[in-house]
């Protein structure tokens, strides 16, 4: 039946999350096996490999390797494709918040998303260690374990908390437009900043309305892709944090104020133009929000750098 679609999918997505956050809780092996590339500090344990496995394994198993795709963090480092086609595709994060594990810090996460004709269908996020089974299906709303949940009802920014996170990247100009960033919203002022250290958590935190919204330049499709889809069934919205076009006709209309004198119009202009482009999963750079209002102040803040999308073609060496 049309309605039940993709169910045999989400019910096992469900159940492999669970049993991979298990795998994750009983783990021994924290050991730090990749961590440092130029200016990233990324790390990889044994663990995130080995729980990537079973969850890939388990779902080729039960669904066939044939008709469905698969991108998985640890097996795109290891250079599969990440590219999404209009074929069933899994979108898998086995550890998020590999830093988190690696120290004790009480928030891991195992995220799984699936995707069909490039939409997501449904996403599960697992937060292990707090042991809550967060999930939704395009159109049937989000839970977290049995219990229906919505994103907050506040609209004024100075009643908000705001997550963000640092990310991987240490490059000096990043990690100063990062927290330039931080601080520009944190003197808005909001009530407060917050970061769990895991994309997934957070997003399920703007989903279950603990905080106002969540934005992050740097994350990836399989940090994000289960986040999106219960963020949005909780009520909430998703946008790119940079809307191009629009900041470009902007240029161009302060070009033409200028010119005709009319730079007392020019704020005004600037605060209405400035805005979040549509969410793209592959674009790296998100913002996730409880309506648009706050999405929309918290993009005007924003000091945007570049991030290559997941998707672009890998460099031959
Ligand atoms: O590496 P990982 O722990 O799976 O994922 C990271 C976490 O989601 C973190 O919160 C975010 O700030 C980073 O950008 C991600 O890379
Ligand atoms: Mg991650």
């Amino acid at each position: 039946m049309a309605e039940d679609l993709w169910k045999k999918e989400y019910d096992f997505a469900v159940a492999v999350a669970r049993k991979a956050g298990a795998v994750i809780r009983e783990a021994g092996e924290k050991e730090i096996k990749v961590c440092t590339k130029s200016s990233t500090v990324d790390l990889v344990t044994k663990t995130d490999e080995r729980v990537e496995k079973i969850i890939i394994g388990s779902l080729k198993e039960e669904f066939g390797e044939g008709t469905h795709c698969f991108i998985g963090e640890e097996s795109v480092a290891k250079g599969e494709p990440c590219i999404l086609t209009d074929k069933p595709t899994w979108i898998i994060d086995p550890v998020d918040g590999t830093t988190n594990f690696v120290h004790g810090f009480p928030f891991v996460a195992v995220s799984i998303a699936f995707a069909v004709n490039k939409e997501l269908e449904f996403g599960v996020v697992y937060s292990c260690l707090e042991d809550k089974m967060y999930k939704a299906r395009r159109g049937k709303g989000a839970f977290c374990d049995d219990d229906r949940i919505t994103v907050s009802d506040v609209e004024e920014i100075k009643k908000s908390i705001i997550i963000s996170e640092h990310g991987t990247d240490r490059s000096p100009e990043k990690v100063k437009k990062i927290f330039s960033t931080m601080q520009k919203i944190l003197c808005i002022p909001v009530h407060g900043l917050r970061g769990s250290g895991t994309a997934a958590t957070n997003m399920c935190l703007v989903a279950c309305g603990a905080v106002e919204a969540f934005f992050e330049i740097g994350i990836h499709c399989w940090d994000i892709a289960a986040g999106a889809v219960i963020v949005k069934e909780a009520g909430g919205i998703l946008l790119d944090v940079d809307g191009m076009s629009i900041r470009s006709v902007n240029c161009v209309a302060i070009n033409q104020a200028l010119c005709f004198g009319e730079t007392p119009l020019l704020k005004n202009r600037l605060c209405l133009t400035i805005q979040g482009g549509p969410f793209d999963l592959m674009s790296r750079r998100m913002v996730s929000a409880n309506n648009k209002k706050i999405a929309d102040r918290i993009i005007k803040e924003i000091e945007i750098f570049p991030a290559e999308r997941d998707d672009a073609p890998i460099q031959k060496k």
